[in-house]
């Protein structure tokens, strides 16, 4: 940096004002922040649902786009950092890119508005690709915006401190992480209850543009907020295009290592210093510092690739659970909320209590000690899961494997049935009954014979790995098979389905059409809790209630004196028990990742701004959340190709990969020792100052490059 140019960054230092120690305008960054996350995390809590029930994509296709938004939002960091350090500056960057992503949200919120292609007024929209192809727009403008802004937010952060506020430098970033924590989790409690508040011009529908628009003006406020302290930052200058320098300055050191790697050349101490000849040693300096921590980020994705499995696996896990507290009842995407909660407990509570008491035991818990200890606690985190997933394993029904085929018979016959069924005792089968449980079999092809007069025979071919019902109606010899669910009904839902055993027809309310006499409904998901059908024939109606736990499945089977009994005679089979292991089981391991993440990412928030040259702070702030990138990137990997058949022996071998990630990061991290850049920095721009040499050897290096360039061009005509 030229002299003139630090002097004036130093003057503007030394004016900025203070409140307890604190530069005033680290105010409006963390509200900068806090408004932000909330934009963000409010849009993510809803997007799925956006691209499954107003899209009208299909699962699969829904959670891929989400996956591939979120490893955007963390690959264009690099982005950000780039601009930030090479060409306008923090201040201007942050602004440039909010304005975008403000944009962004702006177009995603207008997607979602259906009746801005609702022409026929029924309340769906007439033109997808219209509401696809602003949907893609806003996302990938809000990529770039979040991603861009991210590690620009937090290293403009670090720039308002001086040297003598190290100490309230390290609170910032733990207070930083707080304003993150407390967005994001106001956010996504707030945005899913206005997604289920109804409105539209010409029909009311779900509200996907106010929990949208709310995120949008939430960013519109950051931005806003942000331009406010405009005044009172300290703004280091960017200088010039660094991120070409430093590639080229590494591309000079390892050619001119290659061309001197004869033995007759003395050895230097770095490989970098073969640069020494053409390059500033500043340069080579700050390069070196970059290169040092970039090297110890390599084992890190594997903390993250733990870390972002709660919102997937465990969110699946607790699918499984019962989520009814007494008081209140928690769906399992809610349990997720439990980590920016813990967030902002653990993080005063770690700052204030924890650390100080280890420093005053003597003992020196270095940020790269606390990195360790962090996938640590993460690991741990994963051996709770795995000992919650065998809890549950044992109240999980018996699903066929792909080779084996499952069958249950319900007998809707009026008389009770002898079934003869291949290798087992025989089957008594009541009226309106079922048999017991379901019946596996390792062939597919089976016979079966019932004590009807006369009697009948029935050949079967079952589907592998699936489970399947035969139905006896009224008239046996017009029984049939009808396919039941083989896995647990997504997101803590329960699987419903009538068999009509009534004379006429039958509209019930929540399935998608009438049922004929015999016939057996297809399933129908609803949620936890009482549960009311309404049942008619177009005469006459009953009304049937029933509360539902989490997880179950029931086949309701409809009688032929339905409305003489007013409904009261409907039988419930149970196919599938509701679950039974108490979702309050997961508090440890979101406690354990938790504690680990507070150690683990604040840390490394902290360490990535400390240990970078002054003009490279973005750039290793993005260079930490690509570590993250890497870590969702794994975990798209894995989830498809390594499918272990138990889920709890997945869980112990993810934490068995962190345990060796962070013994080979803990002995990396022995090796490194800890600098003061702007020290360092100083030194050799001092050094440099006394070396009246250094500038004409880089005089008569770059003579002589021009002098070759000359030859080669000559010779060339
Ligand atoms: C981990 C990120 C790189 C950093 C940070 N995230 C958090 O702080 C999470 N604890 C937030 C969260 C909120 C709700 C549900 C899960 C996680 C960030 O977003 O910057």
């Amino acid at each position: 940096m030229p002299d003139s140019k630090m002097d004036e960054t130093k003057k503007k230092k030394k004016k900025t004002a203070e409140c307890c120690g604190y530069p005033i305008s680290i105010f409006f960054i963390v509200v900068n922040e806090f408004c932000e996350r909330f934009s963000y995390y409010g849009m993510r809590a809803v997007l799925v649902l956006y691209f499954r029930y107003f899209l009208l994509w299909d699962d699969d296709l829904a959670t891929s786009i989400y996956h591939a938004f979120v490893a955007l939002c963390y690959l264009t960091p690099i982005l950000g950092a780039i601009i930030a350090d090479s060409w306008l500056g923090k201040f201007k960057t942050i602004i440039y890119l909010s304005i975008v992503y403000a944009v962004g949200q702006v177009v995603m919120a207008v997607s979602t508005i259906h009746d801005i292609t609702d022409a026929n007024r029924d309340g769906t929209p007439d033109n997808f690709t219209l509401h696809i192809a602003l949907s893609m727009l806003g996302l990938v403008l809000i990529a770039l915006g979040t991603g861009g802004i991210k590690p620009c937010v937090a290293a403009f952060g670090g720039d308002q401190f001086q040297e003598h506020q190290s100490r309230q430098l390290n609170t910032f970033f733990s207070v930083f992480y707080l304003c993150i924590n407390a967005g994001s989790l106001l956010s996504t409690l707030i945005t899913p209850v206005l997604r289920a508040q109804e409105c539209g011009i010409h029909t009311q529908q779900q509200c996907y543009p106010l929990a949208f628009g709310v995120p949008a003006a939430l960013m519109v406020v950051s931005l806003v907020v942000f331009i406010a302290g405009s005044g009172m930052y300290t703004k280091t200058a960017p200088e010039g295009n660094i991120m070409g320098s430093v590639c080229k300055c590494i591309w000079f050191a390892l050619n001119n290592r290659f061309r001197h790697r004869s033995d007759i050349y003395p050895k230097r101490e770095h490989w970098m210093d073969w640069a020494e000849e053409k390059y500033d040693k500043l340069l080579i300096a700050q390069i070196k510092m970059v290169l040092k921590v970039l090297f110890l980020y390599i084992p890190l994705p594997m903390f993250w690739t733990l870390f972002d499995q709660k919102g997937s696996r465990w969110t699946l896990q607790a699918t499984t659970m019962t989520g009814d507290f007494g008081g209140f009842v928690l769906q399992p995407d809610q349990m997720q909320t439990v980590n920016p909660i813990l967030i902002l407990t653990l993080v005063p509570i770690m700052d204030r209590i924890i650390f100080p008491l280890i420093k005053k035991c003597g003992l020196n818990f270095s940020p790269l000690k606390r990195m360790t200890v962090g996938m640590l606690f993460a690991a741990t985190a994963f051996i709770a899961a795995a000992l919650v997933q065998m809890e549950i394993d044992k109240t999980l029904p018996n699903f066929p494997s792909s080779s084996e085929s499952q069958l249950k018979v319900v007998n809707m016959h009026s008389e009770s049935l002898i079934v003869t069924v291949p290798s087992q005792e025989p089957l008594l089968i009541g009226s309106f009954e079922s048999s017991p449980d379901y019946i596996t079999f390792d062939q597919q092809d089976i016979r079966l014979a019932f004590n009807t007069t006369p009697e009948i025979n029935k050949d079967l071919s079952l589907i592998k790995g699936s489970r399947q019902t035969l139905i006896i109606p009224s008239e046996p010899a017009e029984m049939y098979l009808k396919e039941d669910i083989k896995s647990k009904p997504k997101e803590g839902k329960n699987a419903v389905r009538f068999v009509n055993g009534w004379t006429a027809y039958l509209n019930i309310t929540n399935l998608e059409s009438s049922l004929q006499p015999s016939e057996t409904s297809n399933y129908t998901l609803v949620s936890q809790g009482m549960r009311k059908f309404t049942l008619t024939d177009g005469i006459q109606s009953c009304e049937f209630s029933r509360k539902f736990g989490f997880g179950s499945s029931y086949t309701f089977l409809i009688p032929s004196d339905l409305f003489s009994t007013d409904c009261e005679s409907i039988k419930e089979i149970e196919d599938m028990q509701p679950n039974s292991v108490h979702m309050a089981l997961q508090i440890p391991q979101y406690f354990l990742i938790t504690t680990g993440e507070v150690m683990f990412s604040v840390t490394g928030l902290q360490f990535s701004y400390s240990q970078a040259p002054k003009n490279m702070k973005s750039v290793l702030q993005a260079g930490w959340l690509c570590t993250n990138a890497v870590g969702n990137i794994i975990v798209l990997i894995v989830a498809e190709l390594g499918k272990l058949p138990k889920q709890w022996a997945e869980y112990v071998l993810f934490a068995s990969l962190l345990v060796a990630v962070s013994i080979i990061f803990s002995i990396m991290a022995y090796f490194y020792t800890y600098i003061d850049p702007a020290e360092i920095e100083a030194e050799i721009l001092k050094q440099q100052e006394t070396d009246p040499d250094k500038k004409k050897k880089k005089e008569t290096l770059e003579m002589e490059e021009k002098e070759n360039e000359q030859e080669i061009k000559q010779t060339k005509i």
